[in-house]
Parts: C-alpha cells; sequence; structure tokens
C-alpha cells in the first residue's frame, strides 16, 4: 500500500495494490491491519455512497459536531474529484488551512480526513461516483457546514465549481462565524 502524509498534521492518502490481469483488476478497498498501520483510525460504522452527474458539483464543506464527530475515508469509484479539507481544530498550528487532493477512480488513491475537519469536493468530469466510510453515525442534529467559497480559505476551486449547489450548501457559515467547532 503506497502512503502519504500530507501537508497537515493527520489527513493521510492510500492507495492499496491493485492486482490487474487479462479479465481486469482486483484491491482491496479496506484492511483493517493496513489502514491502521497508515494512521487510519476506525472503527467505521457506516458507508456512504454519492452520484454527482454534472461537472462542477460541489458537496460541502460539511462535519458533525461531537459526540458525532466524524472520520471519513474517501474514495472516487467513478470519474474525478478535488477532494478537499479544512483544519477546524482549535489550537491547531494549521487552522482554517486546507489541503485540496485530486481523487479518481483510475489511480485509486483514497483520502483520511480525522475528525476536526470540514471535508467537502468538487467533481471534475460528470457522473463522478465517490465511496467513503465514517467513524460516526449520521446525526442530524450534529451536522454543520462551511462555506465552500469563504475567500478566507483560498480553496483552489476549478473556474466551474459551483455549477451545481444544494441551497443549503449555499448558505453556509464563513470561518469566521464558526469559530473553533473542535476544541483543543
Ligand atoms: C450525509 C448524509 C445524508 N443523508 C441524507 C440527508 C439528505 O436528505 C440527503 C442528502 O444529504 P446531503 O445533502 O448532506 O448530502 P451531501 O451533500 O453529499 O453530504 C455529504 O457531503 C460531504 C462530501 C461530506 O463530507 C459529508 O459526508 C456529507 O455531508 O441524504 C443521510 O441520510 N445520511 C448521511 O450520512
Amino acid at each position: 500500500m503506497d502512503v502519504k502524509r500530507l501537508d497537515i498534521d493527520g489527513l493521510v492518502m492510500v492507495k492499496p495494490r491493485r492486482f490487474g490481469d487479462e479479465r481486469g483488476w482486483f484491491v482491496e478497498t479496506w484492511n483493517d491491519e493496513k489502514h491502521t498501520a497508515a494512521g487510519i483510525t476506525g472503527p467505521f460504522v457506516q458507508d456512504n455512497q454519492s452520484l454527482s452527474r454534472i461537472q462542477g458539483t460541489v458537496r460541502g464543506l460539511h462535519f458533525q459536531l461531537a459526540p458525532a464527530a466524524q472520520g471519513k475515508l474517501i474514495r472516487v469509484i467513478r470519474g474525478r474529484i478535488l477532494d478537499v479539507a479544512v483544519d477546524l481544530r482549535q489550537g491547531s498550528p494549521t487552522y482554517g488551512h486546507h489541503v485540496a487532493v485530486e481523487l479518481d477512480a483510475e489511480e485509486g488513491w483514497q483520502l483520511w480526513v480525522p475528525v476536526g475537519f470540514a471535508h467537502g469536493f468538487c467533481t471534475l468530469v460528470p457522473d463522478t461516483e465517490i465511496a467513503y466510510k465514517v467513524t460516526a453515525l449520521y446525526s442530524p442534529a450534529h451536522d454543520r457546514g462551511l462555506l465552500w467559497n469563504d475567500p478566507a480559505l483560498g480553496i483552489p476551486w476549478p473556474e466551474f465549481a459551483g455549477a451545481v449547489l444544494s441551497d443549503k450548501d449555499g448558505k453556509q457559515p464563513t470561518l469566521a462565524d464558526i469559530g473553533t467547532p473542535f476544541p483543543a
């Protein structure tokens, strides 16, 4: 398994080995021993999948507050995304900083986003599907967001980002509004 530690502490990309043959390929998308060794801490209690039909669909930036805060392991099963995580941890030297990485179905890289981050993505091609594991169940009462295009975040979205956006995501609060939802 290839592992890449990103510039913000706790964020990790992993690429499980693909076994190709004349039929196609096989990959272990989750292996408790290998993923844990890479610093990905479950246990995972829910699997999610979403399809976004239009290039430039933005979903996010979302997080859940404690005690329903979620770690997320994201992978693309069709298409390509710019995947973004914003550090919201109180006292973190990288508070308000982000990583933005491209994930696609062909390459097979996965992004681990631990508790303490807002997460979202923009689809880079039509009909993009993602699958992701989370470490806490969905809790609408704890569901919160951060405005995807808050200038204070400086996220390098593609020019077509926001072609499709939920009403909820179009009116999320800014970083200045939300402060530090994850106390040290
Ligand atoms: C997240 C979630 C949603 N839902 C229901 C609630 C709504 O009726 C519907 C769509 O929810 P939402 O618009 O929040 O879906 P996304 O915009 O894809 O949200 C996700 O987008 C970004 C990328 C994230 O990181 C989060 O995992 C998640 O918030 O699914 C559920 O029933 N369970 C769930 O876990």
